[in-house]
């Protein structure tokens, strides 16, 4: 327990506080030991607390847990619940906890990836990707930042470099869905997200020009595998003198579309050519998340069954929908509940999308995926260099993997 960061959830049973992970536009993230029956299993939580009386815009935390909630998938931080704690003052959402960080702090730390190791996190980023896009979900704010690290079941040993983790002991996984929307045929029409990861038709958009968000995240990602390349965004000017100046600079560059690859930084044709593909102006010539996965340099190493997992798992989910920790109306119930007159201090018991430590729905649910990649069922998701950190050759490009 760490005295120092205030504990919102010191009432709530079951939940020990660590420590403080960060704070965002919406609150802070704080991670929990978490034990829902005595005796149980503990799993450490990521837990997104929001104070009730400082909550503009629920239709926003509706939105993110909404979306969030029906994602269960090896590379997408995996929603557990949203709760209020008993004395009412704040709303609480739990999450899977990534140990390792996000990619943009991991990339400071380590400086720019081997071609081999940016395939290795792109590969992940591209399946959860396709994953959220056929459940519907675009995500409209992808960025390292955003991507969290989660040590790999199978991590060893001999590939941690001091606190420093290969990136074949890392697992990618999307996190943050607090710009996303559902709804495939819904179309964005309003401007969010990061200026140095936006999509040139996002900068565009307006009330009466619409963009298509799965372009827009296509190019986010685009720009992502740039970043872990070259160490540096295509579109900037480091040498603005002010931060507005800098975007402003910034956002020309992405509307002319016009970006180059430095060229002290060798990467292989393929490369270039897939990076050519994604991070095209027009939308409608955009490489698809379809394209990037059959394309050569992508491909590299990856088992078939890699490429029709997501399909075979959306459908298996359509099907028989994941055991989620809450249901909807348990959510809806929660979020009603939080938006009702704040409650005096010390004036409430447990509601109905509080956790009673004596109700049936508290049972905690196992990681079925993590659970599948331990029995080795995810095959992408294999370190694809068992006997050491690189593959033979220069330039990454890699042996099959397994
Ligand atoms: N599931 C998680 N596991 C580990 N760390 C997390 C998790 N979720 C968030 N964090 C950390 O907590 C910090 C705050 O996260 P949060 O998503 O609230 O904000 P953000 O992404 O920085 O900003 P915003 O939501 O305003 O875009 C981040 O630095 C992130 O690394």
């Amino acid at each position: 327990m760490n005295a120092q960061v205030p504990d919102p959830l010191r009432e709530q049973p079951g939940y020990t506080l660590i420590k403080a992970l960060g704070t965002g536009a919406f609150g802070s993230v704080l991670l929990y030991r978490r034990q829902l029956t005595e005796g149980g299993p503990a799993e450490d939580v990521a837990v997104k607390v929001i104070a009730r009386d400082e909550c503009a815009d629920y239709n926003l935390v509706s939105r993110e847990v909404h979306s969030h909630r029906i994602l269960v998938h090896p590379h997408v931080i995996r929603f557990k619940r949203l709760g209020l704690t008993p004395d009412r003052h704040y709303l609480y959402m739990v999450m899977e906890y990534a140990d390792r960080g996000d990619l943009l702090d991991y990339l400071r730390r380590r400086g720019r990836f081997r071609e081999h190791e940016a395939r290795w996190f792109f590969q992940q980023l591209v399946f959860g990707l396709d994953y959220c896009h056929q459940r519907g979900v675009v995500n409209r704010d992808l960025k390292p930042e955003n991507l969290l690290l989660k040590r790999t079941p199978d991590a060893r040993q001999e590939l941690t470099q001091g606190d420093l983790e290969h990136p074949f002991n890392l697992h990618l996984k999307i996190a943050d869905f607090g710009l996303s929307k559902e709804g495939v045929h819904s179309l964005p029409k309003s401007r969010v997200g990061t200026v140095t990861y936006m999509a040139p038709e996002v900068l565009r958009a307006g009330p009466s020009r619409r963009y298509d968000g799965h372009k827009a995240d296509i190019w986010s990602a685009g720009i992502v595998l740039y970043v872990m390349l070259f160490a540096r965004a295509p579109f900037d000017d480091p040498l603005a003198t002010t931060d507005k100046a800098r975007r402003d600079a910034t956002m020309q560059q992405i509307l002319r579309g016009e970006w180059t690859a430095p060229a002290s930084v060798p990467v292989a044709p393929e490369c270039l050519h897939l990076l050519r593909g994604i991070l095209c102006a027009d939308p409608q010539a955009r490489f698809s998340l379809a394209q990037i996965m059959s394309h050569p340099w992508f491909s590299v190493g990856l088992p078939p069954a890699a490429l029709t997992m997501n399909t075979v798992l959306v459908r298996q989910q359509t099907v028989q929908p994941p055991p989620y920790e809450q249901t909807v109306d348990e959510v809806n119930a929660v979020l009603e509940e939080a938006q009702r007159k704040v409650a005096p201090a010390g004036g409430g018991g447990i509601g109905p999308g509080g956790e009673m430590t004596d109700s049936g729905f508290m049972t905690m649910i196992a990681d079925e995926l993590e659970e599948e990649n331990r029995r080795g069922n995810a095959p992408y998701m294999v370190n694809p260099y068992p006997h050491g950190g690189a593959p033979p050759g220069a330039g990454g490009q890699a042996a099959g993997r397994r």
